[in-house]
């Protein structure tokens, strides 16, 4: 059920029940003279699907490369899990990193290895979390199942769809049991029925782990389902921020813009 309630009190209600696990305060990056954030915010709370919506180069992944470390912002402050991002060291960052799950555009799995060798992956490279992991079946499986794949487990990437690619990248991600999943653009290339199997994956995920996650989509039906609150990122600060009816019944032409089919 989405949330009538107006955007401040809807703020208040889920901050007053919950800790931000993410924070982003007056956000700056820019290139050259292309100014593209311009003290932007954001606060991701405990449990929260918090939607990122904008245009197509307003500056969705250069904010999601300074969540991760892969850009480094001119100013601002960047807060996940309580540690300032900015001022960790290499291993600090690697630790965090198996907190923070991604899965991007082009999560590509590796195609010369399994579906169990790609999940395998994660869990050799990050032994930190769990240690050396002798026997990874029961991990690669119960990632498996929680994306309706068990049956894939000795299949190729090649022999996969884009929609089976995509879940198995997600069983990729959920099997370091991370605390926040960024998403960016989950449906994008997907068929209409396959979008709809991947957005109710991703509300199951959710309630099942009990993640925080941050997704980026131009997909109105993907915002519709998954979004407690979506942000709109125009001119490269958050211009807007409500549930989804809120934005999508505003008065303001550049919010409504985003909502028209
Ligand atoms: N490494 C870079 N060097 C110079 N300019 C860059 C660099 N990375 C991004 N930009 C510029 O920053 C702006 C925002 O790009 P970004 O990729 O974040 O857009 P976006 O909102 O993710 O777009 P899309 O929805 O199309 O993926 C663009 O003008 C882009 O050209």
């Amino acid at each position: 059920m989405i949330s009538q309630t107006p955007y401040s009190q809807l703020k208040r209600d889920i901050a007053s029940k919950k800790h931000p696990i993410l924070k982003i305060e007056n956000l700056k990056k820019a290139f050259g003279d292309n100014v593209v954030l311009d003290g932007f915010n954001l606060e991701l709370f405990e449990g929260e699907n918090l939607v990122i919506m904008g245009k197509s180069g307003s500056g969705k992944s250069v904010m999601i490369k300074c969540l991760i470390g892969l850009t480094e912002p001119d100013s601002g402050y960047v807060e996940i899990m309580g540690k300032d991002l900015l001022s960790l060291n290499q291993t600090e960052l690697n630790e965090l990193r198996t907190e923070v799950g991604f899965l991007f555009q082009g999560s590509a799995l590796y195609d010369s290895m399994t579906v169990r060798e790609n999940l395998e992956f994660p869990l050799r490279r990050h032994k930190q979390k769990f240690g050396v992991v002798n026997d990874t079946t029961p991990l690669v499986e119960e990632a498996l199942n929680n994306v309706g794949l068990l049956s894939a487990i000795n299949l190729m990437p090649a022999e996969l769809s884009g929609g089976m690619k995509r879940r198995i990248a997600l069983a990729r991600t959920l099997i370091l049991k991370p605390k926040i999943i960024l998403y960016d653009e989950p449906t994008s290339g997907l068929d209409p029925i396959t979008s709809k199997e991947i957005i109710e994956l991703m509300r199951n995920i959710q309630r099942q782990y009990n993640t925080s996650s941050l997704i980026i989509t131009h997909d109105v039906d993907c915002a519709r389902v998954v979004a407690e609150r979506i942000i709109l990122l125009i001119d490269g600060i958050n211009y807007a921020e409500g549930s989804f009816n809120e934005l999508s019944n505003s008065k303001d032409e550049k919010i409504r813009a985003f909502f028209k089919n």
